[in-house]
């Protein structure tokens, strides 16, 4: 583990950055459920971080502490350096944080190039009475929110179906519609909410390689939560573990995987 230095160079030449973000002894209580129990960990600048768990293991609230969603009642979110308030999810996404959805939330009735470029919203600066007074100026940026997301779209090889509209693709184009949806808004901090769940081999063998390709070719850093262990292990550069709210692993795949806590919370063994 690198834990005390500003950055490293992983073995596939990627620098890994200081940290951008830190969970500092969360918990998270809906009425008596405890969800989430005094957890800490950070995530590094331009790492790709997984939080995983069984059913139930509190990685959905999790991912919704870390988004700015809810708000836990005891610990602190740092980002950047500062503890973070209670935000709107506007001033999430201005604080350069996107996100996906485990149940896709696209507009099905648009096409995949107008989807994406709802994720624009949030760099669009001309209001009503300025597209009113001078109309250069929103076509300007029309014309650069279409070429940011035209590039997306060719980077995530989904050119062919950029007029169809989201109801007629299958499961795993629409998941990978969403992830370009997200990386329109050009995020520094990127959350997948299980990138790969219900999806067949193949599929999860492609999201996996974009999950890849965007952190490398953008430097994003990257959050996913994700049920199923073996998909995350190639992927991530560090792993967070839960279950039944608490932390139970925290480190490289390869000691998240001899991790005897680890390995009874998946084969299921009983707790005390
Ligand atoms: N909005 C809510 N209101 C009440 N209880 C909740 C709420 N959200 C989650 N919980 C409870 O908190 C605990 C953790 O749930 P959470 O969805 O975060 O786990 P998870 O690891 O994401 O599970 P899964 O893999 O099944 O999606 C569970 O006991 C769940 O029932």
């Amino acid at each position: 583990m690198k834990d005390n230095v500003d950055s490293y160079v992983t073995k596939d030449g990627r620098t890994i950055g200081p940290v951008v973000m830190e969970m500092k002894n969360i918990t998270l209580r809906f009425g008596g459920v405890e969800a989430i129990k005094d957890i800490s960990f950070d995530i590094r600048e331009g790492e790709i971080r997984a939080i995983i768990g069984p059913n139930g293991a509190g990685k959905s609230s999790m991912l919704n502490v870390i988004s700015g969603f809810y708000v836990p009642q005891d610990g602190e979110v740092w980002y950047r350096g500062a503890p973070r308030p209670a935000m709107k999810p506007f001033q999430v996404a201005q604080q350069g944080i996107a996100r996906t959805f485990q149940n896709i939330a696209l507009f099905e009735g648009m096409s995949v190039l107008d989807n994406v470029m709802t994720g624009r919203l949030t760099h669009m600066k001309s209001g009503l009475m300025s597209q009113m007074l001078w109309r250069g100026a929103a076509e300007k940026e029309e014309i650069e929110n279409r070429e940011v997301a035209e590039r997306i779209i060719d980077f995530l090889e989904i050119q062919a179906i950029r007029k169809t509209p989201v109801s007629r693709l299958s499961y795993g184009l629409k998941k990978r519609v969403e992830l370009a949806r997200a990386l329109a808004a050009e995020p520094s901090l990127l959350l997948l909410d299980e990138p790969m769940a219900g999806m067949n081999v193949e599929e999860k063998e492609d999201m996996s390689r974009f999950i890849l390709d965007v952190n490398d070719e953008f430097g994003t850093t990257i959050a996913l939560i994700e049920h199923d262990m073996g998909v995350v292990m190639d992927l991530s550069d560090r792993v967070v573990v839960m279950d039944y709210g608490k932390k139970i692993g925290d480190g490289t795949p390869h000691e998240v995987r001899n991790n005897q806590e680890v390995i009874d919370a998946y084969l299921g063994v009983a707790h005390d």
